[in-house]
């Protein structure tokens, strides 16, 4: 088991004994304060990581920067538009991104479309699991972002197929993909920790616990691996003096929204709007990242 996976598999079961203490509005909060911590420093140095890439090395900082806000105006747009479209590409690509954290280290598949299909299909169950444990508030927040009722999300269907999606592509991974066979028992493990992670706690709290430490921590991992050469405290502290302007910036930018717009009720989709604006750059510099890693 990878070190990260042993501290974030402790912390979840902390966090499950911590979901029985707190009420559902203190999970709530603590569940934001996370994701404006961690959450949002983990695509803070996206800019830096661009032009850590291949052949970007002798571009200038100022034509990302350029190309980064216009890619985050152009989705807020989008979002604004034609949101439905633009939400179901974003939780199709956050699965995507998702499982592509969470099972980077497995080897390749015979076939070219065997990870990425398998990255789709885990995130996707991830993400249909919460919804499934808190349908009528999703089904809220979609609404106020999107202005249709998606009885989608009541619907067990999309969970169940994804699930026995899931469970072909696990069998096929014990037999054909040696290093799945050794991580197959902790993988399941955690499916039903995170399961009654998402059941027993709030629906920020749940996306919280799976964001934090079974994505972001990881994914800042990783990122300061390929930025510094090693994990260490020291290459901690110099990626978040890099990436802490455009942390600030970030959360002043979703400060300033919510000042504005005031109102309680649509904080959530005001939310993740704003995370789906700056995730869709972010999921494709970390999909370079980590082409150039394997
Ligand atoms: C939880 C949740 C949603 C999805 C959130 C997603 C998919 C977040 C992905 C974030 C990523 C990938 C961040 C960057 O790394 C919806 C559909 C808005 C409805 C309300 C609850």
């Amino acid at each position: 088991m990878k070190e990260i996976s042993k501290i974030s598999i402790i912390i979840s079961f902390l966090a499950l004994w911590i979901t029985s203490r707190l009420n559902s509005d203190d999970q709530t909060l603590i569940g934001f304060i996370f994701i404006f911590s961690f959450g949002i420093l983990h695509g803070a140095n996206d800019l830096v990581l661009i032009k850590n890439l291949k052949g970007n090395k002798n571009r200038s900082f100022l034509t990302f920067l350029g190309i980064y806000v216009l890619v985050v105006f152009i989705s807020a747009i989008l979002f604004l538009t034609i949101p439905l479209i633009v939400l179901i590409i974003f939780v199709v690509i956050s699965a995507y991104h998702f499982g592509e954290q969470h099972f980077q280290d497995l080897e390749n598949y015979k076939w070219t479309w065997g990870k990425p299909v398998f990255y789709l299909v885990y995130g996707s169950f991830i993400l249909l699991l919460l919804f499934y444990f808190h349908n009528i508030e999703v089904q809220k927040i979609i609404f106020s972002i999107t202005n249709y009722e998606i009885s989608l999300v009541t619907n067990p269907a999309p969970l169940i197929i994804s699930g026995v999606a899931l469970l072909l592509l696990m069998i096929y991974n014990y037999f054909y993909i040696p290093t799945f066979k050794k991580i197959m028992v902790a993988e399941i493990i955690y499916l039903i920790v995170f399961a009654l992670i998402f059941k027993l706690g709030s629906l920020i709290w749940g996306f919280a616990i799976y964001f934090i430490l079974w994505h972001s921590i990881p994914s800042l991992h990783d990122q300061i691996k390929f930025l510094y050469g090693k994990y260490s405290f020291e290459n901690f502290k110099l990626y978040f003096k890099s990436a802490f302007v455009y942390w600030i910036v970030s959360l002043i930018g979703i400060g300033v929204f919510y000042y504005f717009l005031k109102d309680e009720k649509i904080f959530d989709a005001i939310f993740f709007s704003f995370i789906a604006a700056i995730t869709f750059p972010h999921a494709f510099v970390i999909l370079k990242m980590f082409e150039k890693k394997a």
